[in-house]
């Protein structure tokens, strides 16, 4: 799956910005990650709850939350009421994680677990029995267009053999500086799903870039899956 980060699009024409990766099957986004930041726990300010609610009413992308926020325990249940597909909270800001996996699926939404590159995974494993997404950072949350940090790959790999094994039942998604160059190396390690802001909407045609993303992941996705 293919989900453009509208960090990297024009704030001021978010409608047009969204229909742009909405197109014909295969130039489609699968999912809008939309990236909300609160100036605390990162040191960016975007967006809250009422421009995910007014995205809400002009697209029917399954819409991707990635909270960057303090007290997601609190602020995390109200994006999943609203309507979000999908809500990803920071291991490292959530006091009960297990309880908030619990608060944001019995809201109907998938939950999410977002880890930074310098998090380890295995401490949560256990967290992660409760989560339907895992949510790898390869850059420091905070910024589009940053380096990717091919290191994380192998908490990546680990994530996808515990959810071969049977040991965990998640989406493994990807999360900074995925462009043509990097997201094959992210499908061999088992991503399922590639976050792309600055590839998709630094693109002259957001839905082509889409299309090229996905010819790039799919025989390395393949492979690392014989
Ligand atoms: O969460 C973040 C950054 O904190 C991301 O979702 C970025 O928006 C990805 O941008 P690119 O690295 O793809 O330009």
């Amino acid at each position: 799956m293919i989900a453009p980060s509208i960090l990297s699009a024009d704030f001021a024409r978010l409608a047009d910005e969204v229909a742009a990766v909405n197109g014909e099957p295969g130039h489609r986004a699968d999912w809008l990650h939309v990236d909300v930041m609160d100036a605390h726990f990162v040191p960016n300010l975007t967006l809250g709850l009422p421009v995910v609610e007014s995205l809400l009413k002009v697209t029917d992308i399954p819409i991707d939350c990635h909270l960057m926020i303090e007290d997601p325990d609190r602020w995390a249940p109200g994006y999943a009421e609203a309507g979000a597909y999908n809500v990803t909270v920071h291991v490292e800001a959530a006091k009960d994680p297990v309880m908030l996996a619990k608060d944001l699926r019995a809201a109907g939404a998938k939950a999410g677990l977002s880890i930074k590159p310098n998090t380890p995974l295995e401490p949560y494993v256990e967290v992660l029995k409760h989560y339907d997404t895992l949510l790898v950072m390869s850059v420091e949350p905070g910024f589009g267009g940053q380096k990717f940090i091919a290191e994380v790959l192998d908490k990546a790999r680990k994530a996808r053999e515990m959810v071969d094994t049977g040991h965990l039942n998640l989406v493994v998604e990807i999360d900074g500086g995925i462009n043509a160059d990097t997201i094959e190396q992210a499908a061999e390690a088992g991503v399922d799903c590639f976050v792309a802001g600055s590839a998709v909407y630094g693109a002259e045609d957001p839905s082509r870039a889409i299309e090229a993303l996905r010819a790039k992941a799919a025989p390395a996705f393949a492979h690392a899956r014989q």
